[in-house]
């Protein structure tokens, strides 16, 4: 028989995951739901949990509740072309993913709209390799200024603090200033899927996305689309910092494509060669510096459900 595995980060978003379960699982307890219970203690439980559920080949339904870190691992554990589907309830602090999708904030209405859909939609999962890490994406994977604002924000002793104040965007906003002041610009080569060349000089950052928010809420990239097979890339380059604090302003709204210093592209493959190493992130988890990443979409999808 199919069973419901739900993988719970109690903690995510100052304890909206145990929050979120506490008001699910009556629900599913009065509908007589066959399910199991996961409650993730730290780092890593997430894919651990995964990656044993779908060890078992069957078709069963991974609901992961908790933040973009929370799915990003439970994604991470699954096994390549599995027979499980994913579904997620959103309760972390900037559910980008969530946002993407267009779900309800709703954990119950969430849950409803999961149990209720039998067949799923397919989406992409982004790949992205280095020569010391490797992993996958579903939200975007960046290299350079957002990867080094991610890499803040994860070791910023002031972001439980400030997300426990519901202030965790004024990390990122402290963190992203901060970290624009002393962003070193570098040079990238971008080889775009295997045959286009470009040059790219003063590189604040480079990203590519799967959905169209990032950093909590911030629309980089406003047509991206999970299910198209491609990935929509963001440059943003060769103008000052000034300019690139009034540009870094219209994110929010999606307004800085097509403004000078950005560059956007639509591909399936782009490889990114740099001088010196840059911080790389996926979902916001960053494994580390590299001169050399490549991201890619397309061989790998998943059924979601919901
Ligand atoms: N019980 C736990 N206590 C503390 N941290 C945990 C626990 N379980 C898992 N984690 C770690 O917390 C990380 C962040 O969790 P998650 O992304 O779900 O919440 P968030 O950071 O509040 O939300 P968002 O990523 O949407 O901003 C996970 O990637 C995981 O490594």
């Amino acid at each position: 028989m199919m069973m419901y595995y739900f993988i719970v980060n109690p903690n995510a978003g100052s304890r909206k995951g145990m929050r979120c379960w506490e008001e699910i699982k009556p629900y599913l307890l009065e509908e007589g739901i066959v399910f199991r219970e996961l409650l993730t203690k730290g780092e890593g439980d997430a894919a651990r949990f995964a990656e044993r559920i779908t060890e078992k080949g069957r078709p069963d339904v991974i609901v992961a509740v908790g933040g973009d870190g929370t799915l990003h691992e439970t994604v991470s554990g699954m096994k390549k072309g599995t027979e499980a589907k994913l579904a997620f309830i959103p309760a972390g602090s900037g559910n980008d993913f969530a946002r993407g999708m267009g779900y309800s904030k709703d954990p119950k209405e969430r849950l409803r709209s999961i149990l209720a859909d039998e067949n799923g939609a397919v989406i992409n999962v982004g790949s992205t390799f280095a020569p010391d890490a490797s992993g996958c994406f579903l939200v975007s994977s960046g290299i350079g200024y957002d990867a080094r604002v991610c890499h803040m924000v994860n070791h910023a002793k002031t972001k439980k603090l400030m997300n426990r104040l519901h202030m965790g965007k004024l990390t990122y906003l402290g963190i992203g200033l901060r970290g624009l002041f002393a962003a070193e610009l570098f040079e990238m080569r971008l080889v775009l899927d295997d045959s286009r060349e470009e040059i790219f000089h003063d590189v604040l950052f480079a990203s590519v996305h799967n959905l169209p928010y990032e950093g909590g809420g911030l629309k980089f990239s406003p047509d991206a689309r999970p299910d198209d097979g491609f990935l929509n890339l963001c440059i943003v380059a060769g103008i000052s910092k000034a300019k690139m604090i009034r540009l870094l302003s219209r994110v929010p709204g999606g307004k800085h494509i097509g403004c000078p210093g950005v560059y956007s592209f639509r591909c399936r493959k782009a490889e990114f060669f740099m001088e010196k190493p840059q911080f790389f992130h996926m979902d916001g988890e960053v494994p580390g510096q590299s001169c050399h990443v490549t991201a890619e979409i397309g061989s790998e999808n998943l059924q979601i459900l919901g």
